[in-house]
């Protein structure tokens, strides 16, 4: 029988705080209509502060819960996230193949959390160049992720151009195998994002929001990203919605939630909370 709604899964680290992570990518999914699930990579012990612990979840455990779920509910489009280790990637690796060909695959290389703490080890992100860039049906890296891509891919001799257009990053990243590439803008003064699918170069602008509260927000627009796929949306037209929603969680972010940068709130807009006082106001 088919799926009332899609169903898309997360493999990706948890984020105690609530803001980033796993957690960011269950409520991103609920905010686009579809049935979200979970491959749990590692555990961190993180805030808006700072990550005190990282607690890595076995290779063989991942597999698990992805073949799991594929099994029973089927996977409609994945998104992966901190994978923190080489170990991991290969497992991951080993993990997709537990999902039939052809599901959309979207791939944010989440290297540093918002805070500054390091989620990603140097052999885990060749592992990540080599095992998993090419599988991906779009890649989201900001600013400073792309250029560690791209500075790998010279190395190898992918390209020769300068690394800090931003168009000519997008360019060297489509050389490592992903069939599209947004490079997202969060990190630059006009925050928009750059999409190339190999042919052209389409640029995804929007308001911007300096006052908003940007914890989570990769992993909301990665999450959003690939529930558009699920949802049938063509790589770009999926990337311009995601866009919309994540400068919107980041509007809508809350500030004053924890002393550093506060997380997203992408159920802002849709979700009022029913506390005491407003329920003896209606009655
Ligand atoms: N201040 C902002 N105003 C509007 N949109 C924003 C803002 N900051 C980020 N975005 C949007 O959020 C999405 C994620 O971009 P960003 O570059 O912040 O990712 P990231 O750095 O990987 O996020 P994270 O901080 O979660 O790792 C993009 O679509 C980006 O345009
Ligand atoms: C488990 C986990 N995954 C991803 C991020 C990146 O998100 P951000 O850069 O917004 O902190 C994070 N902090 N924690």
């Amino acid at each position: 029988m088919p799926r009332p709604v899609p169903a898309v899964l997360s493999i990706a680290g948890s984020d105690s705080g609530g803001g980033a992570g796993i957690q960011a990518d269950l409520k991103a999914f609920a905010r686009c209509g579809v049935h979200g699930m979970t491959a749990i990579t590692a555990l961190t012990a993180q805030s808006t502060v700072g990550v005190t612990g990282i607690h890595p979840v076995p290779g063989e455990f991942i597999i698990e819960q992805v073949r799991t779920v594929a099994a029973d509910i089927g996977v409609d489009a994945v998104k992966i996230g901190m994978l923190g280790t080489a170990e991991t990637v290969r497992a991951v690796r080993e993990a997709l193949g537990h999902i039939e060909d052809g599901v959309p695959i979207v791939i944010d290389p989440v290297m540093v959390a918002e805070s500054g703490a390091v989620l990603l080890d140097d052999e885990a992100r060749a592992a990540i160049v080599r095992e998993l860039l090419p599988l991906a049906t779009v890649i989201t890296p900001n600013l400073p992720e792309a250029r560690v891509l791209a500075a790998g891919a010279e190395r190898a001799g992918a390209t020769e151009r300068g690394r800090d257009d931003v168009e000519d990053l997008a360019r060297a990243l489509h050389g490592l195998g992903p069939a599209n590439v947004v490079v997202t803008g969060g990190h630059r003064d006009e925050v928009t994002d750059v999409f190339f699918d190999g042919t052209s170069v389409t640029l995804l602008a929007g308001e911007r929001h300096p006052d908003g509260a940007a914890h989570g927000s990769g992993c909301t627009h990665s999450s959003a990203l690939a529930a558009h796929l699920a949802l049938g949306f063509s790589p770009q037209e999926a990337a311009r919605a995601a866009r919309r929603l994540a400068s919107e969680a980041v509007r809508d972010g809350h500030r004053s939630i924890g002393r550093g940068p506060g997380p997203v709130n992408v159920l802002g807009v849709a979700v009022r909370a029913v506390t005491p006082d407003r329920l003896a106001r209606q009655a």
